[in-house]
């Protein structure tokens, strides 16, 4: 496929544009990658998984105290754009974005969506401006984290499962900015795993008496690292775009599959 991307004293530039189809793993070493929600839990072991494959790590965590144990680059403000435009101008790239940031049922609603899934679209939207190859990006990969609960229903949570079954369709219905701006994106759904969030949410069943509930999730619980293993796996697999994760007791790692996302 040829496009004209210029002129050059009348004389058209026509470069042959490879479909961004490269085959073989992303090279993560020296990529620059962001996490939201870095400062633990899920997101402390995605920031230690990317960092252990050479990835220079910006972490984005309210809880500064956190933040700052993990990464002394970042200041105070977190702000998305804020995010994206030191990480351009200290490391000159944004390749990896992990919206990973999320807070569970018991907060207020509204902060719940708001953090839950406004946060992971603009921060999907402003990622994709700096890293889109039709701005002088060199494409990338986006990585929402959503939940078993954006796939399956969650009594528990209801505005915490709507906020997370946002992810998956926003994040699916982004599919086509590969072939368009060399990026791609993808969603995660962990089951339950040991993190603050989840005990925050185990305390709110046991509160509740709700135990026999609280068991069932503590019975199907994974771990942090298995988490942080498919993460990667999506960074690293070229092939893997508009894909959503699984990660669960019962079957470890693999993905929901839909009918024809075509009408
Ligand atoms: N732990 C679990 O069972 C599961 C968690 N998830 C999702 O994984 C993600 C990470 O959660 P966990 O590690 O479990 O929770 P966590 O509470 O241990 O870590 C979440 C981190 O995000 C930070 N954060 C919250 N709001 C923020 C904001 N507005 N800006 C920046 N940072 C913010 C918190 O300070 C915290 O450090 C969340 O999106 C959660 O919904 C998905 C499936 C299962
Ligand atoms: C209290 C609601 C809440 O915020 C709980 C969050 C707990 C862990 C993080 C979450 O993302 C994990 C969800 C896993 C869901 C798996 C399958 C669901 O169908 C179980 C529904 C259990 C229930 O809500 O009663």
């Amino acid at each position: 496929m040829e496009d004209c991307i210029g002129h050059d004293n009348g004389v058209e530039i026509l470069v042959e544009i490879n479909m961004i189809c490269k085959s073989g793993p992303m090279k993560i070493e020296g990529k620059v990658a962001i996490v939201t929600g870095g400062g633990q839990g899920i997101g402390e072991r995605f920031c230690i998984a990317l960092l252990e494959k050479g990835a220079n790590v910006v972490i984005a965590d309210i809880k500064t105290r956190q933040g700052e144990s993990l990464s002394k680059q970042f200041n105070q403000k977190y702000g998305l754009n804020h995010l994206i435009n030191y990480t351009k101008s200290t490391f000159g790239n944004v390749d990896i974005l992990c919206n990973n940031a999320g807070v569970p049922e018991m907060e207020q609603w509204e902060k719940v969506l708001n953090i839950n899934l406004n946060s992971v679209i603009r921060g999907t939207k402003l990622a994709m401006e700096a890293m889109s190859t039709k701005n002088g990006g060199r494409g990338g990969i986006i990585i929402n984290t959503a939940s078993m609960g954006g796939i399956l229903p969650m009594p528990s949570g209801p505005v915490y499962c709507a906020s997370k079954f946002g992810v998956v369709g926003f994040s699916r219905s982004l599919d086509t900015c590969y072939e368009s701006d060399g990026i791609r994106v993808n969603a995660i759904c962990p089951s339950f795993a040991p993190t603050s969030l989840f005990e925050a949410s185990i305390d709110s069943l046991v509160n509740a008496n709700q135990h026999e509930e609280a068991r069932k999730m503590k019975a199907i619980i994974i771990s942090i690292d298995q988490v942080a293993r498919g993460m990667i796996q999506l960074v690293e697999d070229d092939t893997k775009n508009g894909a959503v994760m699984r990660i669960t007791a019962a079957k470890g790692i693999d993905y929901q599959p839909y009918r024809s996302s075509k009408l």
